[in-house]
Order: structure tokens, then sequence, then C-alpha cells
């Protein structure tokens, strides 16, 4: 029997080290779909490391070929797509996203997110900063006025990969069977 497919694409969203990645790779094994990573785009796309292209053209310049890609991908993906901890830049991108597909947050405590993050290697974001935690956490309420914006959540505390995949699976099928485009 064919496995049911997506009418819309899936966008994870949430903080770094939340899960998204990992979960999105499972989400899409487990629905039959195809499954991409928004750095991993961006990486093959610019044929450098997201550290490399925050060290030849800052946040700036990484912003902007985030939000190029992103509008791209979007309307052309077909399966889950894991966004970058900070690719909801705007509300307008919230908002597109939001057209175009479901916006799933990816809700991680700050607890478990600083354990994750201790070692800031390879996360330009987090490399510079003086204090760590307050970094984070400054990020954190950046961000959850558009996190919350999805259009659900599933928080992770104590919950392995695939109890969550489990969880996401159950409610996109209640939301795919609703017509909220
Ligand atoms: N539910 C979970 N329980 C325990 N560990 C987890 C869980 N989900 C993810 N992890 C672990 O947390 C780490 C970060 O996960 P992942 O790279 O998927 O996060 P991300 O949201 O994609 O981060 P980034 O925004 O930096 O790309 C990984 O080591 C992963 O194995
Ligand atoms: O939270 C962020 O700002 C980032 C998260 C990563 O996924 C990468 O997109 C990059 O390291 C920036
Ligand atoms: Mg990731």
């Amino acid at each position: 029997m064919n496995k049911p497919k997506l009418s819309h694409p899936v966008f994870l969203c949430g903080m770094m080290g939340s899960g998204k990645s990992t979960i999105g790779e499972k989400l899409a094994d487990k629905i039959g779909v195809a499954f991409a990573d928004l750095d991993s785009v961006i990486e093959k796309s610019e044929g450098m490391s997201i550290p490399e292209i925050f060290e030849q053209k800052q946040e700036k310049g990484f912003r902007a070929i985030e939000r190029n890609q992103l509008i791209k991908l979007a309307g052309e993906i077909e399966g889950i797509l894991a966004l970058g901890g900070g690719s909801l830049q705007n509300q307008q991108i919230v908002d597109h996203l939001k057209i175009y597909g479901w916006l799933i947050f990816i809700d991680t405590s700050r607890a478990d997110i600083f354990e994750r993050l201790s070692d800031p290697t390879g996360r330009p974001m987090l490399e510079t900063a003086d204090e760590l935690t307050e970094r984070i956490n400054s990020l954190f309420d950046e961000r959850m006025q558009y996190y919350e914006q999805a259009h659900f959540s599933v928080q992770t505390e104590n919950k392995s990969v695939d109890e969550i995949t489990t969880e996401i699976v159950k409610k996109l099928t209640i939301y795919e069977g609703r017509d909220y485009h």
C-alpha cells in the first residue's frame, strides 16, 4: 500500500540544538517524503561551511543567502524542510512559510538547549559569546515571537526523537484533514 503523502510541505523551526535536523530526517522517513536541511542546502550552494560563510560574509551576508534560499525552497519543496535556528528572520518570512506549508515549532526547554550547546564549536552565533547562557537566552527572547506563530508546536522534554516524530505525524494527520489554507 502506498504511504500517504503530504498535501503541503512541512517547515520545522526552533532554536539551535532543538532537534530540527534529527527529527526532520526521521519524520520524512516515517511519512515517506523527501527531507532537506536549509543549512546543508546553503553550504552546498555556497561551496562553504556555515562558519566559513559567517567569516567571509558576516551574519548579514549569511542571513541574505538564508532568506533567498528559504523563499525559493518554500515554493519548491514537497517534503520536510528543517530550518536553521535563525531562519524566521522577520514577520514576512513567517507569513510566507505559513501560506506555503505547515510551520511546526520544535519546542525544547532552555535547560536542554544550554546542555546541548555547551560546546559552541561550529556555531558562529555562539562562538564569540562571552557569556554563553546569556547569549542563548537573548536569542530565545528575540525569536520566540516568531516560533510561537507556528501552526502547532511539539514539546520535546523527556521525549525520544521517535516519540516526538510520532506525535508530529499524529498532529499532521489532523491538520492535513482540515482545510486551513
Ligand atoms: N529528543 C531528543 N533527545 C535527546 N537528544 C536529542 C533530541 N533531539 C535531538 N537531540 C540531539 O540534540 C543535538 C542537536 O540536534 P539537531 O542538530 O537535530 O538540532 P537542530 O535543531 O537541527 O540545530 P541547528 O539549528 O543548530 O541546526 C543532536 O546531538 C541530537 O542528537
Ligand atoms: O540560530 C542561528 O542563528 C543559526 C543556526 C544554525 O542552524 C545555522 O543556520 C547558523 O549557525 C545560525
Ligand atoms: Mg539543524
